[in-house]
């Protein structure tokens, strides 16, 4: 397994490119099975999650065609892929697919929406949490759908061959089963309301690419979405807004090294909540033509307090880069997580580097230390893995991240994004 070794110290200068964003082209890509006419997606990043979502399309019946590079491409831009779905020949989802990448289970919605039926593994859990699926379940209901559970799979069917418009209320805010619902009302019959519907960024860049293929949806980017069923979606072009998350890891990197650094295509607005936490930590935030800069003068890190929240409240993917900048700061912070039961798994490992951290429920306290140490260090998920990055940046001496396939999930090239801003960071093979 690939590792990362880091030596600390040096403080981040210059420019990185944000990417497009893995939580908005995911349920993009899941989105081309509504309509057999081609879906062009520009600016898709080059992700380990959006590979393994390739290969579960494609089993599905879906073409898809990654365009080559264009004279005049950005550095490090995103990939233009056109998917087809001309026809759906399997409307199955099988476990050894779901089971590696758990937003897969999404294509249960627009399966059931065109194909009036699905069978689709449960997705299970994941190191953050259970995660069950109970709300995605209960708004198919309220749309028509007959469901079961067998043998681990969901097995759904439309009576009729076709979903009816409902009103569906989650009882808490959910990103996949806003997703899932919306996509299936689009090609239901008459008209769903979904209340209480997550208002996060890649919602509504998923529901302008379905209102370009011909979807009737209002209230987007509220939590009240109206969705008027049509016959048929048709094609469209669209771009992945850039990824929030990404731009929100890298600002803390350069808050914690010191240093100068434009994120670049980074759009403020998309994590307005988190660059004012940042800026209450000391840390200068100051919106450009092209991006953000982020700038760390000699002052030290303030500490915050943060309690992750559905958007636009500080986000949960953003929690444990977030304490990884806290174990520097001049005094303490504590940190609540109240999204995902199980998310403080990054703390035993900054604890490695000599962070001062107690964890007592849903709440982290994280004492600031003057000095952080290098070491040995295992990845558990996605954001824990480069909490560890972050970390390592500012650490004393030699780094190793181990088991940075996690990381990979979801970062695009970052050894190299960080290398040219002067890290001291490769990756080993094996
Ligand atoms: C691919 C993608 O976009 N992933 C994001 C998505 O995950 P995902 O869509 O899985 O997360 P949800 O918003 O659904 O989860 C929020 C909370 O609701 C719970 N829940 C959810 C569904 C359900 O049927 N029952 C239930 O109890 C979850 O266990 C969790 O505690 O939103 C999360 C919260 O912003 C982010 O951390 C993930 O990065
Ligand atoms: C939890 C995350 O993703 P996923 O829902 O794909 O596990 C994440 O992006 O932080």
């Amino acid at each position: 397994m690939d590792r990362i070794r880091l030596v600390g110290g040096n403080a981040l200068n210059g420019e990185i490119p944000i990417s497009g964003a893995k939580n908005a082209a995911l349920p993009l890509m899941i989105a081309s099975l509504l309509s057999d006419e081609p879906l062009v997606l520009v600016n898709v990043p080059r992700l380990a999650d959006v590979k393994q979502l390739e290969r579960i399309l494609e089993n599905h019946g879906v073409d898809i065609a990654v365009h080559g590079r264009r004279r005049g491409d950005a550095d490090m831009g995103g990939q233009r892929i056109t998917f087809t779905a001309s026809d759906i020949v399997d409307t199955t989802a099988p476990y050894e697919l779901v089971s590696t990448m758990r937003a897969s289970f999404w294509v249960i919605g627009p399966l059931l929406a065109r194909e009036g039926h699905a069978k689709v593994s449960l997705p299970g859990g994941c190191a953050i949490g259970t995660r069950p699926v109970d709300f995605y379940l209960e708004g198919l209901r309220e749309l028509g759908a007959e469901i079961e559970i067998d043998n681990g799979y969901v097995v759904a069917r439309a009576p009729g061959g076709r979903l009816r418009g409902a009103n569906v209320r989650f009882p808490k805010v959910s990103v996949g089963a806003t997703h899932v619902v919306m996509m299936a009302a689009t090609l239901a019959q008459g008209t769903t309301v979904i209340e209480n519907a997550a208002r996060e960024p890649e919602v509504g860049d998923l529901a302008e690419c379905l209102v370009a293929m011909g979807a009737r949806i209002t209230g987007i980017g509220t939590e009240r979405l109206v969705i008027e069923g049509v016959e048929k979606l048709g094609g469209a072009v669209h771009e992945v807004l850039p990824d929030r998350i990404e731009t929100g890891t890298y600002a803390m990197a350069a808050a914690m090294t010191g240093g100068d650094v434009l994120l670049r295509n980074a759009r403020p607005g998309l994590l307005q909540a988190a660059l004012d936490v940042i800026g209450h930590a000391g840390i200068a935030v100051e919106p450009e033509a092209g991006g953000i800069r982020i700038r760390r003068g000699e002052g030290p890190i303030r500490p915050v307090d943060v309690e992750t929240e559905p958007f636009p409240g500080f986000p949960t993917d953003l929690q444990a880069q977030f304490m990884a900048l806290m174990t520097r700061s001049d005094g303490v912070s504590v940190i609540k997580e109240t999204i995902f039961e199980n998310r403080f798994m990054h703390v035993a490992e900054l604890a490695r580097f000599g962070a001062n951290i107690h964890v007592d429920g849903q709440l982290a306290r994280v004492t600031g230390v003057p000095e952080l140490r290098g070491a040995q260090v295992m990845a558990t998920d996605l954001r824990a893995s480069v909490s560890l990055v972050i970390a390592g940046l500012a650490a004393r001496g030699e780094t190793i991240v181990n088991r940075i396939y996690h990381l990979d999930r979801g970062f695009e090239r970052l050894e190299d994004k960080l290398s040219r801003c002067g890290a001291v960071i490769e990756r080993i093979a094996g």
